[in-house]
């Protein structure tokens, strides 16, 4: 039973990163993580491995437990860094906060260490947890189904190949091996939703394996529903940014593969991360259903006849931080070639936009002003998307694919 386990988690680590030479682990010391770096330590052999631990200093342990984690990793002769994360505010979510930090930090330490892939140590448990959390909230198919085995987000691939295994055939397997792992406090504590679910499955006997089912049932459910969602958008096209959707047959389809595509068309706006919520999704339907133009965080949707436009809401490209030629991406969504130094991109905005001939470009006055403007010293230079003739040129970081990929894999 306890050697299926590992084969199992070696199977999924040949799929998933059987062609990658170099690989990231995210190890927090614990039993989950601390099984999947043996594992992998030993499945890796000529590849290269590194290790990172992040020290969310929300304890008074935590630094000590990630140089114990880095011990256990440098033992099996994978390096290993601690990477320390400081809390900017007290307000939010904790939890949340935390998994965020966590994701950027391990996301930088990959890119400056030119990793492809980061492993994480999630399991079966994990998926059983989330699901209970999730229906708890009032979750649609997309938030019940499993999580995916792999998954493209803050700019870097994530794999967990141990999704298929139990947490406590993992700690079977660690403990005939002698191997120890550090038990959080955390894992206690009962201010912590995961925890009173993990506790309230136990006291009901729920069976992990059948929430982990009717997780695979409902990824069935989603991909047969995303190809239904693709095949209405067959003839979606993308330029200078815009997307452009057949309306008519959006309209008519059923409300779930309304919510599927205005999604998947909003995350292609926006490059987020996650998807919007739920309840903005639906009063944003709502609204298109009525005719009108909505917006959906930071993307905006637009009637027009037989068409549905879907642009980058202008204030949120207003907002959107500066770059200059060392970043060259502005707004997660144009590449910025041909910068000189000196100069750096920011939205056009309204004020600059009346000296531009702005009306020549196709687009209304608040989508021109959204678009990327160069200026050097705060003065602007040139408006690339809105004259022509500028040295610079503004890419779009995606493409029609990559809309069709993100209504099939979310
Ligand atoms: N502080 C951390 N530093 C690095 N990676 C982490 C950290 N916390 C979690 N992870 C990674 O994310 C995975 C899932 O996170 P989760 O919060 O479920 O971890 P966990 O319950 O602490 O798991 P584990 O038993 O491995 O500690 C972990 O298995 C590990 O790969």
């Amino acid at each position: 039973m306890s050697l299926g386990a590992a084969d199992r988690i070696r199977a999924a680590l040949n799929r998933l990163a059987g062609d990658m030479p170099i690989l990231g682990i995210a190890i927090s010391g614990g039993g989950d993580s601390t099984a999947l770096l043996h594992i992998a330590a030993d499945w890796a052999r000529d590849r290269t491995l590194m290790a990172a631990t992040v020290d969310h200093g929300l304890r008074p342990d935590s630094a000590v437990e990630a140089k114990q984690a880095g011990e256990a990793a440098t033992a099996l002769g994978i390096p290993h860094v601690v990477l320390r994360w400081t809390r900017e505010t007290e307000a939010g979510n904790l939890m949340a906060e935390a998994r965020d930090a966590r994701l950027r930090l391990l996301s930088g330490w990959a890119q400056r260490n030119n990793l492809p892939a980061v492993l994480l140590g999630h399991t079966r448990d994990d998926v059983a947890e989330t699901l209970m959390m999730r229906l708890a909230r009032g979750a649609g198919i997309d938030g019940l189904a499993e999580m995916a085995e792999w998954r493209d987000a803050f700019g870097l691939r994530w794999i967990r190949p141990m999704l298929g295994v139990g947490r406590a055939e993992l700690r079977e397997w660690m403990q005939a091996r002698d191997i120890g792992w550090i038990d959080d406090p955390s894992n206690q504590n009962t201010d912590f939703e995961r925890v009173r679910v993990r506790k309230a499955m136990a006291d009901l006997g729920v069976d992990t394996m059948a929430l982990a089912k009717v997780a695979a049932n409902l990824s069935e459910a989603r991909d047969a529903l995303a190809l239904y969602a693709a095949e209405i958008c067959r003839d979606a096209r993308a330029t200078r940014g815009t997307l452009i959707l057949p309306r008519g047959p959006i309209r008519r389809a059923p409300a779930e593969i309304r919510r599927r595509i205005v999604v998947a068309a909003c995350r292609w706006i926006t490059g987020a991360d996650y998807p919007p919520r739920r309840a903005a999704v639906s009063h944003a339907l709502n609204g298109l259903a009525g005719g009108s133009r909505v917006t959906l965080d930071g993307a905006m949707l637009e009637p027009d006849g037989e068409r549905l436009h879907v642009i980058r809401e202008p204030a949120a490209a207003m907002r959107a931080p500066s770059v200059d030629g060392a970043s060259p991406v502005w707004d997660n969504r144009w590449r910025i070639e041909g910068l000189e130094a000196g100069q750096e991109v920011s939205a056009v905005g309204l004020e600059d936009l009346v000296r531009l001939p702005w009306r020549n470009a196709g687009l209304d006055r608040d989508e021109a002003a959204g678009t990327p403007a160069i200026r050097e010293n705060g003065k602007l230079v040139a408006a690339p998307l809105l004259q022509a003739g500028s040295r610079v040129t503004c890419l779009p970081s995606r493409d029609i694919a990559d809309f069709q990929t993100m209504l099939v894999r979310h």
